[in-house]
């Protein structure tokens, strides 16, 4: 298998449709769009911290004059990193020569990063090394301005070593295996196709060489090269490209299992992996910005023309749930509702856990995502209080004293900011190397927030391999020597692996897969687990569409209670005083929360696209057999 498969994350693409000197003119300054990409990065944060890459094309520029730059980092603080490159390029040679400031042309003509079209891309590279190698975009350079090629993309394709084998029946030498360069070079093949038999036809219609160049430019048909490259792809993608004559693009999979969205005016089209990033670089209101269609890309002509062309056959949609739990920023409009709902929807559950107790239970969450289903859940336990307030009062009726009424009304949900991030960190797209360390330090707590009869309440967005309370929160929970913890999901039990960019590789990292394997144990059905094995070698040659998901069976015999039960156990840490009570949502409340983002695979084990029955399949055999292997 490749192991040099990345998770790329976040993407922007900026196209200027004015000339430079609009900009200036207008809002002061011709490094507009630099300065825009910057905050889209910036406010894609979020989605990757490991590595970030810039690169711009400038239009109609001479031969021999430098039209594409590119910059990438893999430092800490890899966005200020290469902003700061880009800055200090750009002031040295304003320093050089002062008229520089105010002349535009001279300005693209002698400074590179500025340009008209402009890609951006920040990363997180969750397992391996953290190379800049692997940082987007990547670049695939030739002397014919429109064969070259920039691509970065948020995306993982299931079938790399397919798509590397049809390269090769190409009879190409693709330079490495990973699924980035793998990708680029299937639409670097199809370009090249393409500008070649323009070039053929455009001399017969009589045009010579250099006549022939900006009819290319004209005619060459993106979406047509797209549909070539991208016929087998089979992942989660949003995948943006440059062109170096100055078309662009950026195609969504037919799932829509990665996101992407669009704004467009008469100045400017931009493309981002969320929607909030574009309202506040832009200031445009939540209408204005559109969701990319699957399997559509958005084309846009170096002329400024833009088209949305259906590239691939839209399949069911089954957009990532998880970008709306925990990957997405909670700004999203829809994401703070549907994470306020998720809050909402747990709650009776909750309820039981703490016999319906709610003067003896402090609620709070795991900072930083949780914190808007923790809004959720405290409005539903004012529902519920209020309901019960209503029912004591009326009880009550006109006799009821103002003494009474006041111990009525004083109940309340008692909220407390009990745990501390002191990282401004997001510890799940951290390394695996670094992460368990990084867990145990990163949080902290507030003493005296919590009596000893009390329950401790506290909702996360989700409980993935169970680090972050078994190393840090549940011990440092218990310091405050509550009762009882519980400890609420609000994700459902994340059971098998992601194989579409979002990194969750092998099956016996779960807390889940732990949690059943040791039912099975427990329960004597190990034999089971051998028989899953040999079902899954059987079909280790099976095309992908006729792969079974099997490892469903591993999870069947228990119920999602039994299964949390045993997280519990397993994560609450040696000489606990506190019981521990683990609640996870439901995958049906989960769909009425998200209800436009039903891919839910992870959870449970239904894969949107063929791939992912084999990845699964794949990933257990890695498991019975011991190979700690990523299983795509
Ligand atoms: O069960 P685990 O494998 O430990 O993973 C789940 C945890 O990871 C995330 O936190 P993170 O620090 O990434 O980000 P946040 O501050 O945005 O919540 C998430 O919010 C959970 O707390």
């Amino acid at each position: 298998m490749s192991d040099a498969i990345k998770h790329e994350c976040g993407i922007s693409l900026i196209r200027l449709l004015k000339p430079l000197e609009y900009y200036k003119e207008k809002y002061g300054t011709a490094f507009y769009g630099v300065n825009k990409m910057y905050l889209m990065m910036e406010k894609q944060h979020n989605r990757g911290q490991d590595g970030a890459g810039f690169a711009s094309i400038k239009l109609d520029m001479e031969p021999g004059e430098r039209y594409m730059s590119r910059v990438r980092s893999s430092q800490q603080q890899p966005i200020q990193d290469i902003f700061k490159q880009i800055n200090d390029r750009i002031n040295s040679a304003i320093a050089e020569s002062p008229q520089l400031w105010n002349d535009v042309a001279r300005q693209k003509k002698e400074i590179p990063y500025i340009g008209e079209l402009l890609l951006g891309h920040v990363r997180y590279g969750t397992f391996g090394k953290n190379s800049i190698e692997s940082v987007h975009p990547f670049l695939r350079q030739n002397n014919w301005m429109h064969r070259n090629l920039i691509v970065a993309g948020n995306f993982n394709m299931t079938n790399v070593d397919d798509l590397f084998g049809s390269l090769i029946q190409l009879g190409q030498h693709p330079k490495e295996m990973a699924d980035t360069i793998t990708v680029m070079e299937k639409i670097g093949h199809f370009l090249d196709d393409a500008v070649a038999k323009l070039y053929k036809q455009i001399k017969k219609e009589g045009f010579n060489k250099r006549e022939a160049s900006p009819i290319i430019a004209e005619r060459l048909n993106v979406a047509k090269v797209l549909r070539k490259a991208a016929k087998n792809w089979d992942g989660g993608y949003a995948m943006g490209g440059l062109l170096g004559h100055g078309d662009a693009f950026l195609l969504r999979d037919p799932a829509g299992i990665r996101p992407s969205y669009y704004y467009k005016d008469d100045e400017i089209v931009v493309v981002a992996s969320e929607r909030p990033v574009i309202q506040t670089v832009f200031n445009v209101k939540y209408e204005e910005v559109k969701e990319l269609d699957p399997g559509h890309a958005i084309v846009i002509k170096k002329n400024g023309a833009v088209t949305f062309d259906q590239i691939l056959e839209p399949t069911e949609r089954k957009a990532c749930s998880f970008e709306r739990i925990y990957f997405s920023r909670g700004s999203d409009k829809e994401i703070y509702q549907e994470r306020k709902m998720l809050g909402k929807l747990v709650f009776p559950e909750i309820l039981k856990a703490i016999d319906g107790d709610i003067n003896n239970s402090v609620f709070s969450y795991i900072p930083n995502t949780a914190e808007t289903s923790f809004l959720g859940m405290v409005k539903e336990a004012q529902n519920y209080l209020n309901n019960k307030k209503e029912e004591q009062i009326l009880a009550l009726g006109s006799d009821i004293t103002k003494e009474q009424l006041h111990k009525i009304l004083d109940v309340r949900p008692r909220i407390e900011k009990v745990a501390i991030k002191d990282a401004k960190l997001r510890t799940f797209i951290t390394q695996d190397s670094s992460r368990d360390d990084l867990v145990a330090h990163v949080y902290d707590i507030s003493y005296g927030s919590v009596k000893p009869d009390d329950n401790l309440v506290i909702i996360d967005d989700s409980i993935v391999r169970g680090t972050t309370l078994k190393k840090s929160i549940l011990r440092m929970l218990d310091r405050l020597n509550p009762k009882k913890i519980v400890v609420v999901s609000s994700a459902p039990q994340i059971r098998y692996p992601d194989c579409y960019g979002i990194d969750m590789a092998k099956l016996e990292d779960f807390v889940a897969f732990k949690a059943a394997l040791a039912l099975h144990k427990d329960y004597g059905t190990t034999a089971k687990i051998e028989e899953i094995y040999h079902k899954c070698i059987e079909q280790v040659n099976s095309k992908d569409k006729d792969v079974v998901n099997y490892v469903k069976e591993f999870y069947q015999p228990f119920s999602s209670e039994q299964i949390s039960k045993k997280i519990g156990e397993i994560l609450s840490p040696d000489g606990i005083g506190a019981d521990v009570d683990i609640i996870y949502q439901t995958i049906d409340n989960l769909h009425i929360a998200c209800p436009k983002n039903l891919g839910d695979w992870y959870f449970t084990g239904n894969y949107p696209t063929p791939g992912g029955n084999r990845v699964v399949n794949r990933a257990f055999i890695n498991f019975f057999e011991g190979k700690n292997e990523r299983a795509y």
